[in-house]
């Protein structure tokens, strides 16, 4: 496919979506149909699609509308090109501007985010809350965790050279790197088969860090494993549950790449079996900490949604609670930048459950390279 052929397929997925299909399955729906497009193009236009989706209002005002069309006037504009050479009506490309479309669009600032949840960001961030912003418009790196139950983060920086895939150590954790140069062989890779590292993001890593071990560790929100095997990996023994079985379906396989043991257990096996050293709730939520690498999310948000959010949140640390021993952790994590689901949930714990203490929070934000996530430890009496 031309660039300009690329950019009509955009245009195709960004209507679809906007009359309500999920972006991947959109996505998908047109591969199906494009028999044409080999994997090189479907990568270009899934990226196209994506960074619209991260920038839609600041690229819907500079190409002067709402539809698929103007939204990617508005990103050639945004990356300084002149938009004249894609849209030529020649072969695939889509056709030439109107006269209203020469005209339409502003440049000035736009913020790429609901209208309902920006005074709560705006509240939740203070003076970070415009660099952010900003950070969110980007991609997000591909980071990997270095599998240190097995080797070294500079033994997995060799032999991912070997495979030609440039990666560098990355400051949030001590497992992590950025995968800087041909970040799409990782998932072919020896390196992942071999079970040495694999796909996680930055903060949380970091977040895993910080789960104080002393003792039986229990991911009570486990979903696909990827805490857990980070915990197990640190030498924790670690049991891992989640409300959907089917989500954690793939964590036996994961361990046994790994290297590492994770036993998984229902809630009434859980509510039989001793109390543990640490439960671990990474709670679901609104996932504003990662609309970078999934920016359809921040679109689909309803009010109505993070209220109920709120409420699953509390529940879930509310029985959580239940299964920690006495004078053990209780550690909250969200992927979210919201202060409603992050301090507020962990202030509201803490009064509602005298003789708790907090022994710390942490916030992280995409300023820092990963996600946005929050992180209070908490101690029973
Ligand atoms: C943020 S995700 C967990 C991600 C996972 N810890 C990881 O690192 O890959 C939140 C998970 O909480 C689970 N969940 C939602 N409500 C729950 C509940 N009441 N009890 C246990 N798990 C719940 C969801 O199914 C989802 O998998």
């Amino acid at each position: 496919m031309t660039p300009a052929a690329r950019i009509a397929a955009a245009i195709e997925i960004l209507d679809a979506w906007r009359e309500g299909t999920p972006v991947e399955k959109v996505l998908t729906n047109w591969a199906r149909r494009s028999r044409f497009a080999g994997s090189k193009d479907r990568a270009a236009v899934r990226d196209h699609v994506f960074e619209a989706l991260r920038n839609l209002n600041s690229f819907a005002a500079l190409g002067g509308g709402e539809s698929g069309r103007a939204i990617m006037i508005g990103a050639l504009r945004n990356q300084g090109q002149d938009v004249d050479d894609y849209f030529t009506g020649e072969g695939h490309a889509p056709t030439p501007l109107t006269e209203a479309e020469q005209t339409a669009g502003i440049a000035e600032h736009v913020v790429d985010l609901p209208a309902w949840i920006l005074p709560q960001m705006q509240g939740s961030l203070g003076e970070d809350f415009s660099a952010i912003e900003q950070a969110m418009r980007q991609r997000a790196p591909l980071f990997l965790r270095v599998n240190q139950a097995r080797t070294t983060r500079d033994k997995v920086i060799a032999a991912l050279a070997r495979e030609d895939i440039t990666a560098i150590a990355h400051d949030l954790s001590e497992t992590a790197l950025e995968v800087t140069e041909n970040p799409r062989r990782f998932a072919a890779s020896a390196v992942y088969r071999d079970g040495l590292a694999e796909i996680q993001d930055a903060a949380s890593q970091a977040v895993s860090d910080l789960i104080p071990i002393e003792g039986p560790v229990l991911d009570f929100c486990a979903g696909g494993g990827g805490k857990s095997l980070a915990l197990a990996a640190r030498g924790a023994k670690v049991t891992a549950h989640d409300i959907s079985e089917a989500r954690m379906r793939d964590i036996p396989e994961r361990a046994r790449r790994a290297g590492v043991r994770v036993d998984i257990k229902s809630l009434p096996a859980l509510k039989k079996a001793p109390k543990f050293a640490t439960v671990f709730a990474d709670a679901p939520c609104s996932g504003a900490g990662s609309w970078r690498r999934d920016p359809e999310g921040k679109w689909r948000l309803t009010e109505e949604q993070l209220q109920k959010t709120l409420t699953t949140q509390a529940e879930v640390m509310r029985t959580a609670a239940g299964l920690v021993m006495p004078g053990g952790i209780l550690a909250y994590a969200t992927c979210s930048l919201l202060e409603a689901e992050n301090d507020a949930q962990s202030s509201g714990f803490l009064a509602d459950h005298p003789g708790w203490s907090e022994v710390s929070r942490h916030h992280f934000t995409p300023l820092q390279g990963g996600d946005g996530f929050f992180l209070a430890v908490l101690r029973k009496p």
